[in-house]
């Protein structure tokens, strides 16, 4: 049976109002067929429903974009090996999403349409599965790491250090999504916040958010010799190596990658202040809102004063009396210089990166020089 994207999407588009009633309705339908399905995912579902709406609303509106689509099911495809999805999941996976589909469009479902959810449903998993097995040849479903050092910096904010049990391999500004001990089957996105190390050591800057099991966890009651599990490493903000100028604009702990991309430049560049692989002028600027949740100044300045091209700039949103620059971090950057011909990393709390993202457009930075990612709202 031929593909129809009108199909699915108009079919689609009827469900998409009654998005946590059709998910509820998705996940009974699931369990009830394949009980054994219920011990794969968390004990609470509310985000997991979420999840599975925001991905299938993604993969509904790429239908016509083929390229787009195939990378990001691949992505889906590998990123679910650490579930321990095998190909037989996607049988009931797909019985209980046409169910569903077909009940929530009841008024003007048609034979063509359920044609249609079948065939796009069979293409969608092929990807997925053709991407799992191609990645089981090259890496595990997951790294068991052992936690190595655990600094607490400020009173929510710990730095976690973890050796996994086999070299992961990552670039830069990537990150994984961890599971703890203490909540199986959570898992939360964490940048990794170091350029790749001979020990193989990662390192994640953690806040323990209200209502964060797993930064909880981590920040409150994680010890050394404790075991976690990581996910594959994901993510398309990377260095490139255009030998441009940098500006990282890192809101919080939004810091993590950004620092894994500084550590990066430092160790690869040559030295030059011209031609290839000349060092890159770096400007980071670290926001908080207080003097005190500047949690890695130290660090960063030790960093500066070993590199005569990094300037580490630190702000402070919400203490007038800050001995340093005051101020909302995309106003100061906004301050500070056209930032025109830089290369440009934005990363932190969401209404900042948008702000900063869309003054920076604005001010003619080009887009594809701006680079920022969103490893929390990854499905
Ligand atoms: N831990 C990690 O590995 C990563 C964390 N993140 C994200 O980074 C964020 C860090 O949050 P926190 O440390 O709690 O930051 P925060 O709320 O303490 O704020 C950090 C900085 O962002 C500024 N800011 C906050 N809201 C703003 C807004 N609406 N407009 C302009 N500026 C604003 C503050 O003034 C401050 O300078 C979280 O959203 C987290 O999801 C992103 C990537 C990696």
């Amino acid at each position: 049976m031929s593909l129809n994207p009108r199909l699915v999407k108009e079919s689609f588009s009827v469900v998409e109002p009654v998005a946590e009633e059709a998910a509820a309705y998705f996940y009974g339908r699931l369990f009830s067929g394949s009980p054994r399905l219920r011990a794969m995912f968390p004990p609470a579902m509310g985000e997991q429903r979420e999840r599975l709406f925001a991905a299938l609303t993604r993969i509904v509106w790429m239908a016509d974009n083929p390229e787009g689509l195939s990378a990001y099911l691949g992505r889906l495809g590998r990123d679910h090996r650490k579930y321990g999805v095998v190909a037989e999941h996607y049988t009931a996976f797909g019985d209980a999403l046409i169910a569903t589909i077909r009940r929530f469009a009841a008024e003007i479902w048609t034979p063509e349409m359920e044609a249609a959810w079948a065939a796009a449903y069979r293409m969608a998993a092929d990807m997925m599965k053709e991407a799992a097995e191609a990645d089981a040849e090259a890496a595990p479903p997951w790294w068991p790491a052992e936690v190595v050092a655990h600094e607490r910096r400020t009173r929510d904010i710990a730095i976690v250090t973890v050796r996994p049990s086999q070299r992961m391999d990552f670039r830069p500004g990537q990150h994984v999504a961890l599971q703890t001990a203490r909540w199986p089957r959570v898992w939360r996105a964490f940048s990794i916040a170091n350029a790749p190390r001979a020990d193989d050591t990662l390192s994640f800057h953690v806040k323990a958010v209200p209502g964060g099991w797993v930064s909880s966890s981590l920040v409150r009651e994680t010890r050394i010799g404790d075991q976690v599990l990581l996910g594959p490493p994901a993510g398309t903000m990377v260095p490139p190596d255009s030998g441009r100028d940098i500006l990282c604009v890192a809101g919080g702990t939004g810091l993590a990658p950004l620092k894994a991309i500084v550590e990066h430049v430092v160790e690869h560049t040559t030295g030059h202040t011209t031609g290839p692989g000349r060092v890159p002028g770096i400007h980071l600027l670290f926001g908080a809102r207080h003097a005190a949740d500047l949690y890695d100044l130290d660090d960063l300045i030790r960093m500066e004063s070993g590199h005569p091209r990094l300037r580490v700039l630190p702000v402070v949103s919400d203490e007038p009396d800050y001995d340093g620059i005051t101020g909302s971090l995309p106003d100061v950057m906004e301050r500070l210089r056209p930032w025109g011909e830089h290369e440009v990393y934005v990363c932190g709390p969401a209404p900042m990166v948008d702000d900063a993202v869309s003054r920076l457009r604005r001010s003619g930075v080009p887009t594809s020089r701006i680079h920022h990612d969103s490893p929390y709202g990854a499905p």
